[in-house]
């Protein structure tokens, strides 16, 4: 049951689990005063570059975005770019308007600049860079035309699985289409099968991850020549890997030689972005008339976000969030839990996931679906987790933040981080999880739990981020 009052809301909810004697629980939400003004001059991320691009270049860095195309559809933006049989299927998935980085990028990447897209969460940067993907390859070129670059085996999977989507042949197309064919070359998968495919039949399409494909280009299983488009999604997080970082930059180093290139970095998060833009012309990595496409820098998180934190103490946070959950009652909720650290595991100890999950699955007894995913479990269960939770029917999945980013579960609508995560932009990336139907204004919600010495590391990330979280107080009455 939940009830509210004009200055304080109320959350009741009686629960009967573990321990079996009735209880409630009322959370108060507290509405506190923002800790910013949005129209004040605060940024989204520190602008802290040792150098001012305008002053100590002479680059044309960024240009006039197109304005005047406001209402204009998708096929009008793409058309004659696009191959016609691509953007039926576009409508008929129902891609019918541009999100605000389709309508912004679209024009930029048609005119074959290479471009850094940054841009929200959930606002379709995978169809934006597909579509120029689409757009520059040949499908009767028996070669591999465009490298789509990401971090973890699962973003890959449902890249390619929206790459295969659009290629597909649209209803009642009469014409035949030499199809385009899309590989999806990802660690833990069968790398001499790829390679004998490469040789014999290249795709036009490759999505990988950066050590599937290093190791393709150290044994010249295929070269970068004739390669029109490379994309690197997350491209931030790839910087911040030390495991990646050295061969991606070996990889857009190779490509920065290719004749007729275009290059698509993209992320949610561009942290210093002067400095990375700088970086990439510096290193060629781009070309000198590289587009910023920044959408809407002044809300780096979707609007339609409404965050919660409550304090706890360590002990209480299994029993606090199993009360959360009987409140909220989310059909579909993402629940992030901290990753083991080293110490821990020398020292025997189960992971945080394995104790939580055991929790839950106790106390709700099977009735419902209470799914895992983590670095640890192998890329089978890993895909067997995905799939599930992607049936639908609803679903909890425990994950670390190997689900943080990029992962597409529109219907998600509940995000908990059980575990306070280590950065904003973490925090950004877990919370991007949910809103993620480009024109709904359904509300969802981020909720902290968190102990009262980590409250200033949240005030941190709200003042680093610009969203506001209210206090949800718990009083339990036995
Ligand atoms: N023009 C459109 N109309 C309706 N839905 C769209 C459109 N473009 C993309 N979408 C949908 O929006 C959702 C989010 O898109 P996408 O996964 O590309 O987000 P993203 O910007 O890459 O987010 P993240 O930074 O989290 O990876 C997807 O479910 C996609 O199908």
């Amino acid at each position: 049951m939940a009830s509210s009052t004009s200055a304080t809301q109320v959350l009741s909810v009686t629960t009967t689990a573990l321990d079996q004697k009735p209880r409630t629980c009322r959370f108060l939400v507290q509405p506190r005063k923002p800790y910013f003004n949005l129209s004040s001059s605060a940024k989204p991320f520190s602008n802290k570059a040792p150098f001012s691009l305008s002053n100590s270049n002479s680059f044309p860095l960024t240009k006039e975005l197109e304005t005047n195309n406001n209402s204009l559809t998708l096929r009008e933006i793409c058309q004659g770019q696009v191959p016609d049989h691509v953007l039926r299927r576009v409508e008929e998935v129902g891609f019918v308007v541009p999100t605000d980085v389709q309508r912004e990028a679209l024009p930029v990447l048609f005119r074959g600049n290479d471009c850094i897209l940054h841009a929200q969460t959930g606002s379709g940067k995978t169809l934006t860079y597909l579509l120029l993907v689409y757009s520059v390859i040949n499908p009767k070129r028996s070669a591999v035309q465009a490298l789509i670059v990401v971090p973890t085996r699962e973003l890959g999977m449902q890249i390619s699985k929206v790459a295969r989507m659009l290629a597909a042949k649209p209803m009642n197309h009469e014409v035949e289409q030499k199809s385009y064919t899309v590989m999806a070359l990802l660690d833990g998968g069968m790398l001499r099968r790829h390679k004998s495919w490469l040789k014999a039949e290249p795709p036009s399409i490759v999505v990988t991850t950066v050590g599937s494909v290093s190791q393709m280009l150290e044994k010249q299983i295929f070269k970068l020549d004739s390669m029109r488009v490379l994309v690197v999604d997350e491209v931030d997080f790839l910087f911040s890997s030390s495991k990646q970082v050295s061969s991606l930059r070996k990889l857009l180093t190779l490509y920065s030689s290719c004749n007729n290139r275009q290059t698509v970095l993209a992320s949610a998060s561009i942290p210093q972005h002067r400095r990375f833009l700088h970086d990439c012309i510096q290193q060629k990595w781009t070309k000198r008339d590289v587009v910023y496409v920044h959408v809407n820098p002044i809300k780096p998180l979707p609007p339609c976000l409404l965050h919660r934190f409550v304090i706890c103490g360590r002990k209480e946070k299994h029993r606090l969030l199993l009360s959360l959950l009987e409140c909220d009652l989310p059909e579909y909720g993402i629940i992030f839990v901290g990753e083991q650290s080293e110490k821990s595991k020398k020292a025997g100890k189960a992971p945080s996931t394995t104790l939580l999950i055991d929790f839950l699955k106790t106390s709700y007894g099977g009735s419902i679906e209470i799914l895992l995913l983590e670095e640890d479990m192998n890329f089978n269960s890993r895909a067997a987790s995905l799939s599930e939770v992607r049936q639908g029917g609803g679903y909890l999945l425990v994950s670390t933040d190997i689900a943080a980013r990029g992962i597409d579960l529109p219907e998600t609508t509940h995000i908990y981080n059980f575990d306070l995560p280590k950065t904003a932009i973490d925090y950004l990336h877990r919370a991007g999880r949910t809103c993620r139907k480009p024109f709904s204004d359904k509300k969802c919600t981020v909720t902290n739990i968190i102990l009262s010495e980590e409250r200033f590391v949240l005030q941190r990330y709200e003042n680093e981020l610009m969203f506001n979280c209210v206090e949800l107080r718990l009083e339990i009455q036995c």
